[in-house]
């Protein structure tokens, strides 16, 4: 095994990962390995965490942003996980110090940990300089979780299996987002598992369901898109916490398009007319007092990747 913390020294490369909202989430029954399959369409949206890696003797993470403490910083990391994975499979034994910079929302059900894992790969590949092909990167994403492989890809995508099959949607045009931000997130198994008590195994995969949200997406149509908007999991989400019917009423009062739980919640997500409405359900949100926080982005944007790289290696600099 080659040291290849001893070789290189003083290098940081910074990644962005984009968060996600799933325009449509349908779920299958569960399967004996405990998951249940999804047929799901994955918009990357510009709410963005910063990984930071750089170069250390040992792997160690910290974590930073408003929501920082909620998020753990011992190995069960997804971030240190990725690192792990990435080490192992390239046959290294490199350190990193990864910092997180995190703008989505924890537990949120916008992928935000998923987004540090996807960046955790590009960052210490490209700061350990493995070169690990693009198509290798993909199966250590899904070995990390079902929505990695999509925070590597970013833009518009269908995802089958656990989500973790990727095909590419076609998407024309800019969507404006609005996220209504619970403090208290919501468990995705506890979600799945109400989930399956509230349908009792009654349900089934149609494949042509997202029909007309496919067409709205190739079409640009805004408002095709948001009455389109689906999530198999909102019944279940709300079960669990009925407060969320407050932001959800609020956003279609305010003229969203379509407003939906985003994934397994809390986040509730409305699509708005452009970036003006956007603020303008924000702000109504905030009125309200039904949020305890509220973003805005816009969608499809790419997925995580180098925005700096820098430093000197060792013999060199570059
Ligand atoms: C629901 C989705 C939709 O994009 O996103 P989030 O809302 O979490 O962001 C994902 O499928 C979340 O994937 P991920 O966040 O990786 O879930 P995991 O940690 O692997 O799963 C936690 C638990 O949820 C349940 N689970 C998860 C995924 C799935 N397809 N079926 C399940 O039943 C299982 O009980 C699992 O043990
Ligand atoms: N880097 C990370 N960022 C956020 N959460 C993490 C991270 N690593 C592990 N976790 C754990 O994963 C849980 C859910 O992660 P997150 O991706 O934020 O939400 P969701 O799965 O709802 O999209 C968190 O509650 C936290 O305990």
């Amino acid at each position: 095994m080659t040291s290849l913390g001893q070789l290189r020294t003083d290098r940081e490369v910074r990644v962005r990962a984009p968060g996600k909202v799933n325009l449509s989430l349908r779920v299958g029954t569960r399967e004996p390995d405990g998951y249940h399959p999804l047929a799901t369409v994955f918009q990357a949206v510009s709410l963005y965490e910063e990984v930071v890696a750089r170069t250390a003797s040992t792997r160690t993470v910290t974590v930073s942003g408003e929501q920082a403490d909620l998020v753990p910083t011992d190995p069960t990391n997804l971030a240190l996980r990725a690192a792990d994975l990435l080490a192992e499979h390239a046959g290294i034994d490199a350190g990193v110090h990864l910092h997180l910079h995190k703008a989505v929302p924890v537990a949120g059900g916008m992928a935000g940990g998923s987004a540090d894992a996807a960046g955790a790969l590009i960052a210490c590949d490209a700061l350990w300089g493995t070169g690990v092909p693009r198509e290798e990167l993909a199966d250590l994403a899904a070995q990390l979780g079902s929505d990695v492989p999509f925070m590597l890809a970013g833009q518009t995508a269908i995802g089958t299996g656990r989500g973790h099959l990727l095909s590419p949607a076609m998407s024309r045009g800019e969507y404006y987002w609005a996220f209504a931000v619970r403090t208290e997130g919501l468990s995705t198994a506890r979600v799945f598992a109400t989930f399956d008590e509230l349908v009792a195994g009654a349900t089934r995969l149609e494949p042509e369901a997202d029909r007309a949200l496919m067409q709205a997406l190739r079409a640009g149509d805004a408002r095709a898109l948001g009455a389109a908007l689906h999530n198999d999991l909102q019944y279940a989400a709300l079960e669990l916490a009925p407060e969320l019917a407050e932001p959800l009423a609020v956003a279609e009062d305010a003229g969203a398009l379509g407003v939906l739980v985003s994934g397994s919640g809390p986040t509730v997500a409305a699509l708005a007319r452009s970036r003006q409405h956007a603020l303008v359900i924000a702000a109504a949100w905030t009125a309200a007092g039904v949020a305890d926080q509220v973003q805005t982005a816009a969608g499809p944007v790419p997925g995580a990747r180098v925005v700096l790289s820098a430093g000197s290696a060792a013999g060199g600099s570059d």
